[in-house]
């Protein structure tokens, strides 16, 4: 448990504007590359990018396929900050610390977070290589008393007790469907439901099984505390699940799920992901009189 720490608002206000000294970019949209999801931020034109080992207070990316680059750029005239490589609990992170840079960019004025992961289905209906558009989640660790919320709340971010039920945005689900019929990729996308265990190993049969029967489409170990810290600060949020391997729900079934199959679909599929953000960044509605760090909350 890591309930006692705590970040202060100045901590967050002293990174917003480390950053904002070193780009022009004035970011409306932040994304979160899963894992082989990392080429999302070659999109970004004018760039500037910083590697986290050298942004005040930002931990450390640990995990392969998370390259530890925070890159500012611009999407079709939007701007944008991409992290390429998030941070887990399971990497001994507290949740505190994995979900930092979501409050830098709201002080930094930005107003929507698009979260990207790998998962496994557990869904008949969705395949490696699927893209799932999240509209729920379940907070598997959040449940069991872990939440990036715990501890003493910090009023100029958000409400002591925020409410989950429409956390994922429905304008921007609706928006993303209609994209991927432009797009011609409507085959391979649905709307699910995603759980977040603390990982880092993988379900056993029995757990995957009680997962299934709690109506999960697909399950990874992240993204969840990003959104609860995203929502509490008023960002609306649209998440994507890429479906690298269907989760091992039969005794009688060989398959065995490993990191590297995770990323190999993830580069397979990071173009078709890509073009996907892309359209649904540029065609989303932003408000763009907002003010910046320390009148941003
Ligand atoms: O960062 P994401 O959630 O995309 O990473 C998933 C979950 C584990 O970190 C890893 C397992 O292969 O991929
Ligand atoms: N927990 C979990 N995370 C994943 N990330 C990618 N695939 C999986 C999976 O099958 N289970």
């Amino acid at each position: 448990m890591h309930s006692k720490e705590q970040i202060s608002h100045d901590d967050y206000q002293k990174t917003a504007e480390w950053l904002m000294s070193r780009t022009k970019h004035r970011p409306q949209v932040s994304i979160i590359c899963g894992s082989g999801l990392g080429r999302l931020a070659d999109s970004l034109s004018c760039r500037d990018q910083f590697s986290y080992s050298e942004i005040p207070g930002f931990p450390q990316s640990t995990v392969q396929g998370h390259a530890g680059c925070l890159v500012f750029g611009e999407l079709k005239g939007r701007s944008c900050v991409c992290m390429q490589g998030r941070f887990h609990m399971y990497e001994g992170h507290s949740l505190l610390k994995t979900t930092f840079p979501i409050r830098v960019f709201k002080l930094m004025g930005v107003q929507t977070l698009v979260v990207t992961n790998a998962a496994g289905s557990l869904a008949d209906h969705l395949h490696p290589g699927d893209i799932m558009i999240i509209k729920d989640h379940i907070n598997i660790p959040g449940l069991a008393g872990l939440n990036p919320l715990h501890g003493p709340n910090d009023d100029k971010f958000g409400p002591r007790f925020p409410a989950m039920s429409s956390c994922y945005d429905r304008g921007l689900r609706s928006l993303a469907l209609e994209v991927t019929k432009q797009l011609d990729i409507a085959g391979l996308v649905q709307e699910g439901v995603y759980a977040m265990v603390g990982g880092p190993n993988f379900e056993t049969i029995a757990e995957a099984r009680m997962l299934h029967r709690l109506g999960v489409d697909a399950v990874g170990m992240s993204t969840v505390p990003e959104v609860v810290v995203a929502t509490h600060c008023g960002m609306q949020v649209f998440g994507l699940s890429l479906i690298t391997n269907k989760v091992v729900k039969s005794y009688e079934d060989s398959d065995c799920v490993n990191h590297d199959g995770v990323l190999e679909v993830g580069r397979l599929r990071s173009e078709t992901v890509q073009q996907l953000v892309t359209e649904v960044i540029s065609r989303m509605e932003i408000n763009n009189n907002i003010d910046r760090t320390s009148s941003a909350v």
